[in-house]
């Protein structure tokens, strides 16, 4: 369980995030959603104690992640964060087997048992024919796999993830989300395609200018009224078999200097027969 209250934090004397709530329980997984800028980054270093809150707390499993020592901390939270991994010079399962780190002694060598889990989460993301190759010969899509793959292997029952599917082809943004799910804990993710976030998230957190700006079910947040104004943007839900999914028209009202070619412009005016019905589209006010 993870529980964060009151977080606020400022770069140098400017405001990043203010007051902000979230709560993620055992085998929930909760979407940080917002705008570039808008704090998600910030707030997940916050909870993994990259960063100190000036105000508020975050607790894990009834402690304050203050309070957990070097080694509890990676026992108890597993981060796939945004920064590109230090160790470029080892090899793949080298990398993963770093997962392991937390459950051994620094003199203590890896076991039969650290070497088989290490294994099987790199089987689990499609990587183990990769285990020799060098970290910094992979693409973009291998490395995010391959250190996912590390927070599995570190067995942790908290995940903090940073854009995860960044890089990855159709295809793996769902594994890898599938796997995510399947690991069945406590998981904070920051995703930027809210289509993924409305499919694999059982909560979200929309963030706009490091405030809430609305947190709930994806069916509570994922709305043309609340998503309009912050993305600015027209937004469309439909139903896909039960599961909300989003169409996005650009900003209606305030073409970009130069947009010449969107509806309602003389190349392509909306009543053009080649210019998609924008029904049932509410942009942002
Ligand atoms: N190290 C830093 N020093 C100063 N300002 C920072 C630093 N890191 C982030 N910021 C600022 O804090 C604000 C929030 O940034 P943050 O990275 O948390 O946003 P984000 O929602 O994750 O953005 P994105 O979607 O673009 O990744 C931004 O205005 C950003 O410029």
């Amino acid at each position: 369980m993870i529980e964060a209250t009151g977080l606020s934090y400022a770069y140098d004397g400017i405001p990043a995030l203010a007051d902000v709530d979230l709560e993620a329980g055992p085998g929930a997984i909760v979407g940080l959603i917002g705008p570039n800028g808008s704090g998600k980054s910030t707030l997940l270093r916050l909870l993994y104690r990259a960063l100190t809150p000036q105000s508020g707390s975050v607790i894990i499993d009834g402690v304050p992640v203050q309070a957990l020592g070097s080694r509890e901390l990676p026992r108890r939270v597993a981060v796939v964060a945004q920064e590109p991994p230090a160790e470029i010079s080892l090899t793949v399962a080298e990398l993963v087997l770093l997962g392991r780190s937390p459950h051994r002694s620094s003199l203590q060598a890896y076991t039969g048992h650290d070497h088989r889990v290490a294994a099987a989460a790199l089987h689990r993301v499609g990587m183990r024919e990769f285990a020799d190759r060098g970290v910094g010969t992979l693409s973009g899509g291998e490395k995010q796999r391959a250190l996912i793959a590390r927070a599995i292997a570190q067995e942790a029952d908290h995940l903090l993830l940073d854009e995860p599917t960044n890089h990855l082809d159709i295809h793996y943004q769902h594994e890898v989300l599938r796997l995510v799910r399947a690991m069945g804990v406590a998981t904070v993710i920051v995703l930027h395609d809210l289509n993924l976030a409305a499919r694999y998230c059982d909560a979200l957190v929309l963030l706009d200018h490091g405030r809430v700006v609305a947190s709930g079910t994806v069916r509570d947040v994922l709305r043309p009224e609340i998503l309009g104004p912050v993305y600015r943007v027209g937004v469309r839900v439909i139903d896909d078999d039960g599961c909300p999914q989003l169409i996005f028209r650009p900003d209606l009202e305030e073409p970009g200097p130069g947009a010449e070619t969107g509806p309602g412009s003389p190349l392509l005016s909306s009543d053009h027969p080649l210019s998609p019905s924008l029904e049932g589209f509410d942009g942002p006010r």
